[in-house]
Formats: structure tokens, C-alpha cells, sequence
């Protein structure tokens, strides 16, 4: 069997001393969107900001294609990880170009190969070369959601984090960008993570869904099968509301 993309196994987080991440075991295959749906203070945000390290768990393991994340620097393993949140987390006074091409640089790719991978990002995300020059508040939300998407996949990462990546958008603007979203051939192969308190965006985006509440994982699996066979009535009041 192939190894899986993210395996997270009996993960604990505390704030003084309350579990806000309680014993959470997960195993993401490659390739595979996993979106991680719950209410506000459910303990997503923190599930997800463990995989990339941007926090680090008390208990528990989290192996990134095999490789347990503490034994590798973040820096190493979020160049790996393309990470996206809401409002795109743009650098407010980088130009829309320098933003993506962050991690390239990083990566010490050429000034061409740069140039030449901002112009496939732009034409896939349809953004017009005319932005590359401004600065993010000079862009709509949408635009700015495109931008943090393009900067997320300028360096081909497998696997990519988005936190309430349509959050800030309006719903009709949020309805484009998910459909383009789901039918974006770079995003096909990816192993995505999503969070998401929406259960209609959750739905529409998922191979499966992980409800959780109260830092625990309450239900996994498909829309379908938390559509058609609640475990518990929390889920079923969720997933109805
Ligand atoms: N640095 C921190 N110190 C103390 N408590 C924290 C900290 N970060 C998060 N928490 C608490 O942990 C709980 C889980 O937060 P988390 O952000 O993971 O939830 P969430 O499900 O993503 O919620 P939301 O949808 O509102 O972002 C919340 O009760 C939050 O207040």
C-alpha cells in the first residue's frame, strides 16, 4: 500500500491545560481532499496549523509522507506544504509578483524560471499580468484569494493547508472561485487539507469529511455517509443545518 500522504496519530494540544486538540488520529491518503469541518473553537485551525509545525502538538505523532514533521526543520517541511488562508495572508507590502514568487526564491530557483512559472500560475488562476506590479490591498477579495492560491502552488507542493480559504468572499464570488477550485487540473493530484465551518462548501469539496467538536474527531467519512448515516445527533443536527 502506498504511504499515506498525512498521518496524524492520538494528536493532543493543550491551552492551559484544556485538550482544544483531543487525541486526534487521522490517516490522509495521497492525493486525497480531506476537509475538517466543525464550529468556531472546535479545534480545526489548531489540527491543521499542526501539520506545517506552525504549532506543535504535546502529545501524539504527525508523520508528513512517512517522515515524522519534529524530525524535520519547518522550514524544510513547509517547502513541501503550500499553505493558504483567509484574505490569502498576503505580505501587505510585497508586490502581487514578489508574493508569488516567495517560496521560488527560496528555493534559489533563476529570475526565467521564475517569470515563466508566475506566467503558467496567472494563466491558470485567470488573473491578468497587469496585477503583478500592486500590492494586495489593491486587489479585490477574489483576486487576493487567487493570488494566495497562485503563491500556495508556485513551487508544486504535494500537499496543501487551506484555513477558510473563501472565507472573506462574498457568496457569489465564493461559489467561482470553489467551482474553479474543484475543476483546477494542478489541484487534481494534490492532497489537500480544508478547513471549513460550512457544511455545503464541505460537501461540495470533500472526499471525505472529519466533523469535529469539542477537539475530538465525532464523525469521518464521506458527505454521503454523515448525510445518510449520522453517528450521532450532533452530527445530524450539522450536517441538516
Ligand atoms: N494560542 C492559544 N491560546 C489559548 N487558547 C487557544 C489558542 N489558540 C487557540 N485556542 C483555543 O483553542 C480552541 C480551538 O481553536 P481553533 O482555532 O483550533 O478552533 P477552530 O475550530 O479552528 O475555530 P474557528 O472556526 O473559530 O477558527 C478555541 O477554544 C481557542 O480559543
Amino acid at each position: 500500500m502506498a504511504t499515506p500522504a498525512i498521518v496524524l496519530s492520538q494528536v493532543t494540544k493543550r491551552y492551559h491545560q484544556q485538550p482544544v486538540v483531543d487525541s486526534v488520529s487521522l490517516t490522509i491518503a495521497a492525493g486525497e481532499t480531506l476537509v475538517l469541518l466543525g464550529t468556531s473553537g472546535s479545534g480545526k485551525t489548531t489540527t491543521l496549523k499542526m501539520m506545517n509545525r506552525l504549532i506543535d502538538a504535546d502529545e501524539g505523532t504527525i508523520a508528513i509522507n512517512g517522515t515524522d514533521v519534529r524530525q524535520q526543520s519547518p522550514h524544510e517541511l513547509r517547502r513541501g506544504i503550500g499553505y493558504v488562508i483567509q484574505e490569502a495572508g498576503l505580505f501587505p507590502h510585497y508586490t502581487v509578483a514578489d508574493n508569488i514568487a516567495l517560496v521560488p526564491r527560496l528555493l534559489d530557483w533563476p529570475p526565467d524560471r521564475i517569470a515563466q512559472r508566475t506566467h503558467e500560475l496567472l494563466t491558470m488562476l485567470h488573473l491578468p499580468e497587469s496585477l503583478l506590479t500592486r500590492f494586495p490591498d489593491q486587489l479585490s477579495g477574489g483576486q487576493r484569494q487567487r493570488v494566495g492560491l497562485a503563491r500556495a502552488l508556485a513551487a508544486d507542493p504535494p500537499i496543501i493547508l487551506m484555513d477558510e480559504p473563501f472565507g472573506a468572499l462574498d457568496p457569489l464570488t465564493r461559489a467561482d472561485i470553489r467551482r474553479e477550485f474543484r475543476e483546477l487540473d494542478a489541484l487534481q493530484r494534490k492532497t489537500i487539507v480544508l478547513v471549513t465551518h460550512d457544511v455545503r462548501e464541505a460537501f461540495a469539496l470533500a472526499d471525505r469529511v472529519a466533523l469535529m467538536d469539542a477537539g475530538r474527531i465525532v464523525q469521518l467519512g464521506e458527505p454521503n455517509v454523515l448525510r445518510d448515516s449520522p453517528a450521532t445527533p450532533f452530527v445530524r443536527r450539522f450536517v441538516d443545518a
